[in-house]
């Protein structure tokens, strides 16, 4: 009886363990393997042989700011980030890295987290206590209910609230070692805060236009709050003083905002734009099935009622991989103005392509001073359809490399409708969703490519020229950050256009659209594309990416 060996035994442990659901023998030597104490400083020091604690200068401040969070973190929240396993617990499954890079363009993408053992699909990775972050709530605490009343733009206060503690407070926030680990505008460089030199260099893109309304957008919100007659700084200069409140910090905080406020959406309270200390370190790739969220903090046995911020593994991870969540569906274009870094592998990477067609309306053609413009004699009636749907005769859709815009089509489809394809029935009574004649479907595919063409021409350069300027690695480094950015990204704008463009002529050869009423199509047709209707009608419609803005909660229209 007492002789049992010691294989015997083991093996009836792991059964054991097994019936208690906890996995076999391969967990059981995992747990040991965690809780076999790595030397102090161990995964640090592969860190900085691999480059990923930065250099020298400024790497060492860094370095502090680091750990200084982390103790701020475990001391004001509980947080557990131990380095080293203790008796019972492994080491915290992540560490920070300084310097993490793109993998594609060897680009720098600052701080990030690593992985500091293997981590397992859906192991918990943190846990951060509400009351560390920055929300609405700290930031009226914080500058004074009597200003800011709680139906305030959460961007406004929050903005603020970042220049409270960093500018105001200093070294006596609250937050401080927080602050001390945000980058700065020109570690981030969304192109909001880009000079014209550099701007110059996405000209062609519709993420100018984007750009300049936002520029605008936050010159006018500033004057408005702080800056103007009437604003704070004026108000109450005390509180706000101007030489804190300026515009370049203005600008820093919105950075700050657009590049790691994070939107909590199921609090006890409803949904909030927050700043989570140490989740903001996560960087962003497109293919992570991870987000943040919030709950009710505490276990079953112990109920705080507090609520936290938490992240589990989306996948499985191996020692010192990077960690990634998703930032949301962004395309390139959205990072690039809000975050300022582009995906060169975007899945959700799209253009947005102007659609210009104006009604030929009696009094328009009249206008053109062009007798083979023939007037539409269904004009009238589609101006009205398209007030009636709430859509202007300009419009801009997101062109994506995979997929055309459901809604382009049907816009196109109604536009391109001629008496022959009605028969007398009235627009509304159409499924655009459908193809409605050949005629019909040839010239919508036609006005399509017609678009895209266009836009392709307002680059001053070609593709090829991008690729080659890329190419030559010398010259190409030799750049600022930005300017590589920029050409990185036109170049995308334009293979994605120009596949389109390709995809859209194989579809009218496969269809046999070919030949269809060509007469329609060229030159005579009357949803014709035309030049100068930017002009001729004034502003357009919101843009896709400013629709995007709006609904990230940002106060005012654009323009
Ligand atoms: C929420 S923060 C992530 C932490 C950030 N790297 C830092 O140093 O604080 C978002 C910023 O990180 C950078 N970033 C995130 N994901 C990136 C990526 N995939 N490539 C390049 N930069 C990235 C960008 O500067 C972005 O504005």
């Amino acid at each position: 009886e007492s002789f049992v060996s010691p294989d015997a035994r083991i093996s009836k442990s792991t059964t054991l363990s097994m019936a208690g659901g906890e996995g076999g023998e391969s967990e059981w030597v995992k747990a040991l393997l965690e809780n076999t104490p790595e030397a102090p400083g161990a995964f640090e020091n592969e860190m900085k042989m691999k480059g990923l604690l930065g250099n020298k200068d400024g790497g060492n401040n860094k370095l502090s700011a680091n750990a200084a969070l982390i103790q701020w973190l475990e001391e004001e929240g509980d947080v557990y980030l131990a380095e080293v396993s203790s008796w019972g617990e492994a080491p915290h499954p992540m560490a920070i890295s300084t310097d993490t890079r793109d993998e594609i363009t060897n680009e720098s993408s600052g701080r990030g987290l690593l992985a500091r053992r293997d981590i397992n699909d859906g192991d918990n990775l943190f846990k951060i206590p509400l009351k560390l972050c920055m929300t609405k709530r700290s930031a009226r605490k914080a500058l004074g209910k009597d200003i800011f009343s709680a139906d305030v733009n959460e961007y406004l206060v929050l903005a603020c609230h970042l220049i409270h503690e960093k500018f105001v407070m200093g070294d006596e926030s609250y937050w401080k070692p927080y602050m001390d680990v945000l980058p700065e505008v020109g570690e981030v460089n969304p192109t909001f805060s880009w000079n014209d030199e550099d701007l110059s260099f996405l000209d062609g893109s519709p993420v100018i236009a984007a750009t300049r309304s936002l520029q605008m957008k936050l010159q006018r919100e500033y004057d408005a709050l702080l800056g103007g007659e009437d604003g704070l700084c004026t108000k109450y200069p005390d509180r706000f003083p101007k030489d804190k409140y300026t515009y370049e910090n203005w600008l820093w905080a919105f950075t700050m905002l657009f590049s790691r406020a994070i939107r909590l959406r199921s609090l006890k309270e409803g949904e909030a734009l927050a700043l989570v200390p140490y989740a903001d370190l996560i960087n962003h790739s497109p293919f992570s099935q991870a987000y943040i969220d919030a709950r009710e903090g505490g276990d079953w046995l112990f109920t705080s009622g507090e609520e936290e911020v938490i992240l589990y593994a989306d996948r499985g991870y191996r020692r010192m991989e990077q960690i990634y969540i998703s930032y949301g569906p962004k395309s390139n274009a959205e990072l690039l103005l809000l975050y300022g870094f582009a995906v060169e592998r975007n899945p959700f990477n799209s253009v947005d392509v102007t659609v210009a067609i104006a009604p030929r309306t009696e009094s328009f053609v009249k206008e053109l001073k062009d007798e083979s413009i023939p007037i539409d004699p269904l004009a009238e009636e589609k101006i009205e359809f398209l007030d009636s749907v709430g859509r202007k005769s300009m419009v801009d859709f997101p062109c994506y490399a995979d997929r055309y815009p459901v809604e382009l089509l049907e816009f196109l489809r109604l536009m391109q409708m001629t008496p022959e394809d009605t028969r007398g029935r009235p627009l509304s009574e159409f499924d655009y969703s459908r193809t409605i004649s050949a005629a019909n479907e040839a010239s919508v595919l036609r006005s399509v490519i017609e678009a895209v063409t266009r836009q392709l021409g307002n680059y001053p350069n070609t593709e090829e020229d991008d690729a080659a300027l890329i190419k030559d690695k010398g010259m190409f480094r030799l750049l600022s950050y930005n300017q590589r950015m920029a050409i990185r990204h036109r170049r995308n704008e334009k293979r994605l256009l120009k596949r389109t463009i390709a995809a859209l002529e194989n579809q009218i050869r496969k269809q046999g659209l070919e030949d269809e009423d060509l007469a329609r199509a060229e030159g005579s047709t009357l949803g014709k594309l035309l030049p100068g209707d930017e002009r001729k009608y004034g502003m357009k419609q919101k843009t896709a990416l400013e629709d995007r803005l709006e609904k990230m909660g940002l106060p005012v229209d654009l323009r």
